[in-house]
């Protein structure tokens, strides 16, 4: 098992959101999100990603083996695409971009400044990061915004290798990947928010 996650409580800004949720991810298994807007999938993947913590319950297994893509590209604007992706290799130790690259026909972009790319494009720049973390848990957040549907193609393919070596992904979407991947509906844990405290508690909204 890789991560394992046990009566979670959570709260975002001083509200209840989640409780009483668990759940297990084992190696190449994908396992989607689903859930209105404002259910609490976001919460819960940052919750995972140790950028909140939890109120109740416990993870297990995040540490030093998550790679995070949330609603931010998380790019350097001002690298071109090809430092960008040697800037995150280097962060993890790892030295072949190439295959990040081909993932997502990033080559004809490779020289260009990261910030004067498409949305799609800088989605996919973004999506090609995972690559070069060597990290086994893939949490992503609504990651095929401004995909087209060439490049929803191209990160399924990657998911798909991705859990052929032994990964894994947790993925909030609301839209079918084509993946063989089990649903988890967070809709039964949302937690009744019987108080508001006006303020929000989180240091990056
Ligand atoms: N920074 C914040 N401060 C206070 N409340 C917040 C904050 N961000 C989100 N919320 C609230 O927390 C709840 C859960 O939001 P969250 O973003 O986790 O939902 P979601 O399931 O990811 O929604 P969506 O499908 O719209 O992306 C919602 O009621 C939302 O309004």
């Amino acid at each position: 098992m890789l991560l394992s996650v046990q009566d979670l409580t959570l709260a975002r800004g001083g509200v209840p959101v989640l409780t009483g949720l668990g759940f297990t991810l084992e190696a190449g298994q994908a396992l989607i999100l689903r859930g209105p807007n404002g259910a609490g999938k976001t919460t819960l993947l940052r919750c995972i990603a140790g950028l909140q913590s939890p109120i109740g319950g416990a993870i297990s297994g995040a540490e030093e083996t998550i790679a995070y893509a949330g609603h931010a590209d998380g790019i350097k604007a001002m690298l071109s695409v090809r430092e960008n992706l040697q800037f995150w290799a280097q962060v993890f130790g790892k030295g072949d971009i190439a295959a990040a690259l081909d993932s997502y026909a990033l080559h004809p972009l490779a020289d260009r400044l990261a910030g004067t790319l498409s949305a799609g494009q800088k989605r996919r720049l973004g999506l090609s990061r995972l690559l070069v973390t060597g990290c086994p848990i893939w949490v992503l957040d609504e990651p095929t915004v401004s995909l087209d549907v060439d490049a929803v193609s191209m990160f399924a393919a990657a998911v798909k290798s991705h859990l052929a070596t032994g990964g894994a992904a947790l993925i909030a979407t609301h839209i079918d990947l084509g993946l063989e991947a089990e649903v988890l509906d967070i809709t039964p844990f949302r937690a009744h928010a019987d108080h508001y405290s006006g303020t929000s508690d989180e240091a990056f909204l």
